[in-house]
């Protein structure tokens, strides 16, 4: 009876806390565009500058949303292998179960930039970050992959959702074409993340009040690299490398998260 009713009111407490969260989130991301960021172009004249002082503020606004999430309750997590992380110029190719996924990989990777959808940028709450660091837009068309390219070229850590969106609700993961384009033509090896989420949240279409039964737990696990040269010799075209590639990783993703489901 008192279990059921202190399980009962954890429930009560992370329905709130999360609505807290997401408050905070938009909070954050109005203070950022308003306040934060005009005062950076008054101080950074410099545009790289500004770019790379956009892109650790954001790093280390994402690092006190993560606490703040742990403390409020609504979560724990457990990384391994962060050291391989403290490189640069890496291509890091992430599953992506839930909507926090984002928050974690860019909170935990330095120099980071990313492909984010073109949604965020008309976004009122995430417009403001996402311009300032001059993330690269997934409706680049054409130029998306060189552009990728073109920024691990310049040193950074380019995070990559290589399925485009959320694993649906039927876990399957299918993945894009893309994210083996950069890795292929830019020359790139390829870090593979693992995100791991016990009991799944935030998933695609699902509502963030319907939080799970009990606290999730999130796992981050950041892989050895995936070698792209066994896939690309001298006698195959750049096309039937990337799809080689990604057909590899398809079935490497998968088979990771089924080994822990
Ligand atoms: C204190 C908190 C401060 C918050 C500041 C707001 C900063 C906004 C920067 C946002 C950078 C977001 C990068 C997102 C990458 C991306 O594009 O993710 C989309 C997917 O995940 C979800 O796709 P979907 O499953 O199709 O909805």
């Amino acid at each position: 009876m008192l279990e059921r009713l202190a399980a009962q009111a954890g429930l009560y407490w992370r329905v709130l806390a999360t609505g807290l969260c997401f408050v905070v989130f938009g909070v954050g991301g109005l203070v950022l565009r308003l306040l934060v960021f005009p005062l950076l172009n008054l101080l950074v004249r410099q545009p790289q500058r500004r770019v790379a002082c956009a892109r650790e503020l954001i790093r280390r606004a994402f690092r006190a949303y993560v606490d703040l999430m742990r403390l409020l309750g609504v979560l724990r997590y457990e990384l391994n292998g962060m050291d391989k992380l403290a490189r640069g110029g890496l291509l890091i190719l992430a599953n992506h179960p839930t909507l926090i996924d984002t928050v974690f990989l860019m909170a935990f990777v330095k120099n980071a930039d990313c492909i984010v959808k073109d949604a965020l940028w008309n976004n009122p709450f995430t417009g403001g970050p996402v311009r300032a660091a001059g993330y690269i837009n997934n409706a680049g068309g054409a130029e998306l992959v060189d552009d990728c390219i073109a920024s691990l070229r310049r040193g950074n850590n380019l995070i990559v959702f290589p399925e485009g969106t959320r694993t649906g609700g039927d876990g399957l993961i299918t993945l894009k074409r893309g994210a083996a384009n950069i890795a292929v033509r830019g020359a790139r090896d390829v870090t593979p993340v693992l995100i791991r989420c016990q009991p799944l949240t935030l998933g695609k279409g699902e509502k963030w009040w319907r939080v799970p039964p009990r606290r999730v737990r999130f796992v981050i696990e950041v892989q050895d690299d995936v070698a792209v040269a066994g896939f690309s010799g001298d006698d195959t075209s750049e096309v039937m490398a990337a799809r080689r590639l990604t057909e590899f990783l398809q079935i490497y993703f998968t088979g990771k998260c089924q080994e822990h489901a």
